[in-house]
């Protein structure tokens, strides 16, 4: 027998769909709201969205009365650190000393000490904590979530990483893209020898298609990690094998990362802070997507945030992300970081939705898939405790969740207090 459930009074309804594929430029700007709509889902999937009156009085297996609230596709986070070991907050009094986050890195901190615990920590321990994290994204409204490996650096810590994202996937009802990010920083075994690092991490390629563990090669190209050259060479690499491909691009120096991203194809470039006009204007006439993460200069403290209005202006197409990380973005709410695009990076309101739903999908390659509530899309939905689109950026900090709906089972349902 078919599970149909319908949720009729939506007040505001965003379905994401009114563009065709990428939303870039000033197409990010206008949004389709729907009022008082339903939607009506059946066997996990969207079978019909249409105006209240039309769908109310049809015979289903559960009503939803949505009150006038808003409701809107599921959230696609296209980019975190989700398995690691060990935990960070011992550098924060480093930072607050005004130590710049790629000098802890320099003398073996950051990204290397989050290597070491994650070295130690067994495959169970590193699945329970992932879980937990995917839990918590849930409840914020993330429906599919990219995570990358990257605290190994060695074969058989990178394997694990991998093979634990994997098997979360597996079991945990919210979608995950994996993405293999061996080149994340140079471990004390190769300090002199990073070519060395990296052909080792290249030689892994056949083995993680074969066992199906990553679709994306990312890479940090940074001062003091990867250089440009470097980066093009073992990127060419990873395509070469059949890997779309992302970078950690133009975060703290501006090496020109965007411009590769381009050049490369790929898929993302990441961070892009201090991405220069040149970077700018060439992502925004290529299909390169800029994955902008402005919780991380909010969290390092320092710098300036990405030039979103920029790129939007140029004809970019823009995603928004938490970048959750142990060490330079420590949280797991997006809806967090959709105030800081609005804050921060003077995003308006409808750009911000696009950049968490049908932009952040395509950012992982789920752009026929998620980030869109659509008639035969699985049905991943968020009721929110909210009257209208603009509410969420606008009341910040906290978790606006009321319903999430995945594969239209009931995923998480905000608690009420005990008194
Ligand atoms: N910048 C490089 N990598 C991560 C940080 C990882 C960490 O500090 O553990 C990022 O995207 O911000
Ligand atoms: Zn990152």
């Amino acid at each position: 027998m078919a599970q149909t459930t319908l949720l009729y009074n939506i007040g505001q309804l965003l379905t994401m769909d009114q563009h065709e594929g990428l939303v870039r430029g000033e197409s990010m700007g206008s949004l389709d709201v729907k009022e008082d709509y339903a939607v009506l889902i059946k066997d996990g999937k969207i079978e019909a969205v249409a105006p209240t009156d039309q769908l109310q009085d049809i015979e289903v297996d559960e009503k939803i009365d949505c009150e006038g609230k808003l409701v809107t596709p599921g959230l696609v986070e296209p980019h975190t650190h989700l398995v690691f070991g060990g935990s960070r907050e011992h550098e924060m009094a480093l930072k607050q000393q005004g130590v710049p986050y790629l000098e802890i890195l320099k003398q073996g901190g950051g990204i290397l000490s989050t290597v070491r615990a994650t070295r130690k920590a067994t495959e169970e321990e590193l699945y329970e904590k992932a879980m937990f994290h995917l839990n918590r994204m849930a409840s914020y409204g993330i429906t599919t979530v990219e995570a990358k490996s990257g605290y190994g650096m060695d074969r058989e810590t990178e394997l694990k990483q991998l093979r634990v994202a994997k098997k979360a996937g597996e079991n945990h009802p919210l979608d995950l893209v994996s993405t293999f990010l061996g080149a994340h920083a140079i471990t004390e075994e190769y300090k002199d020898k990073p070519d060395a690092l990296l052909d080792e991490m290249a030689s892994l390629f056949d083995q993680i298609k074969e066992e199906n563990l990553a679709e994306f090669v990312d890479i940090f190209t940074e001062t003091g990690v990867f250089t440009i050259e470097q980066s093009r060479r073992y990127l060419q690499k990873a395509k070469d094998h059949g890997f779309d491909v992302k970078i950690h691009a133009d975060e703290i120096d501006p090496l020109g990362g965007t411009q590769l991203a381009v050049e490369l194809g790929a898929t993302t470039g990441d961070h892009l802070a201090v991405a220069t006009d040149e970077g700018i204007e060439q992502l925004a006439k290529s299909d390169t997507i800029g994955v902008l993460l402005p919780g991380t200069i909010f969290y390092l403290g320092k710098g300036e945030f990405a030039r979103a209005r920029d790129m939007i202006e140029a004809g970019a197409a823009i995603a928004i992300s938490t970048d959750f990380n142990p060490g330079s973005s420590v949280t797991e709410n997006i809806q967090l970081i959709m105030s800081l695009a609005a804050l921060k990076m003077k995003m308006t309101p409808e750009e911000i939705w696009h950049a968490v739903t049908i932009n952040a999908a395509h950012a992982i390659n789920r752009g026929d898939q998620a980030g869109q509530i659509k008639v035969g899309r699985k049905a991943d939905v968020v009721i929110w405790d909210a009257p209208n689109y603009l509410y969420i950026p606008y009341h910040y900090g906290v978790n606006h969740v009321n319903t999430v709906f995945k594969a239209g089972q009931k995923l998480y349902q905000r608690g009420d207090l005990l008194v």
